[in-house]
């Protein structure tokens, strides 16, 4: 379970990017994060993981504060919290099994993630792990040589490799087509649950929020505007969040996606027929 208490964040530079934001998101449970630009997203996520530091406020994990620990015991904590990028961040000459080991990379000495001799233990669990997220048949292949949806496979299988005890996900599908990224969704839908993982999804699809995650919690200029299920997200919430004019600009471009969307796989079926 992840609570956060009352976290705050200013920078340097004085912009306040969170206010008292708290929230507990139990075991299982997929909540997803919506906002306008400059909500506070990235500097939430960046919080939890450390990327950035609090300047106020609790991250409890477990009975650990993250907020508070130290420099050596952080190393230890982001173990515990896996990772899922927008652009993969995969190591493009390396094969999808070197991938995916590399998540196990925090708990393996030094020169063993030099010589990169992994346990047998670590390899054995990879193969499950790439054969979950139906990629067995590619594990010796390069990492450059795959589809972005298959890239974000292997991401994901990275991140478990770690044994997460939390997966933050950013933007996971916001470089992939509107069908891999249903796709997508779907698989760490049912990773989580079959984990009892929680996890917290930075996206800026909101249809597509609405169709997987179990939760949504709505930020404006750094505060929670919005916690709820998806289908208490009706249009006078998401005017509330993301501004009137905006959502309408939004949902426009939205639909024309859809038609657009409609209308290639109508001419794919003619082609094949
Ligand atoms: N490194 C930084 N230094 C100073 N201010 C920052 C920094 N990073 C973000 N901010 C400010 O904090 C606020 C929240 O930014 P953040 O990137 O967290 O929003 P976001 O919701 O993730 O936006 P987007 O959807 O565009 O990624 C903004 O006002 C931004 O200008």
């Amino acid at each position: 379970m992840l609570e956060l208490q009352q976290l705050s964040k200013t920078y340097a530079t004085g912009d306040t990017a969170l206010r008292d934001v708290s929230f507990v998101v139990p075991r299982g449970q997929v909540m997803g994060l919506i906002g306008p630009s400059g909500a506070g997203k990235s500097t939430l996520i960046r919080c939890i993981n450390r990327l950035v530091d609090p300047s106020g406020g609790r991250i409890l994990l477990g009975d650990t504060d993250l907020a508070q620990v130290g420099r050596s015991e952080l190393r230890r904590q982001r173990r515990r919290i896996g990772m899922i990028f927008q652009e993969y961040a995969l190591v493009e000459r390396l094969t999808v099994m070197e991938n995916v080991l590399s998540g196990r990379l925090g708990y393996v000495p030094f020169w063993r993630s030099f010589t990169r001799r992994f346990p047998g233990q670590d390899i054995e669990n990879a193969y499950r792990l790439l054969d979950r997220v139906g990629l067995l048949e590619q594990a010796d292949k390069r990492a450059d040589a795959l589809s972005g949806g298959q890239r974000q496979r292997v991401g994901i299988a990275r991140a478990l490799a770690q044994e997460p005890a939390l997966l933050l996900v950013d933007e996971p599908t916001a470089s992939l087509d509107p069908k891999t990224s249903r796709q997508i969704m779907r698989l760490i839908i049912e990773i989580c649950d079959e984990r009892e993982l929680p996890a917290i999804v930075n996206i800026h699809d909101v249809p597509l929020a609405q169709q997987f995650m179990h939760r949504l919690i709505g930020l404006r200029a750094g505060e929670v505007v919005f916690d709820g299920t998806p289908a208490a997200l009706d249009e006078a919430v998401l005017g509330d969040i993301y501004g009137a004019e905006d959502w309408t600009a939004m949902r426009r471009e939205h639909e024309e996606d859809q038609a657009a969307e409609a209308d290639a796989t109508r001419r794919v079926a003619e082609v094949a027929r």
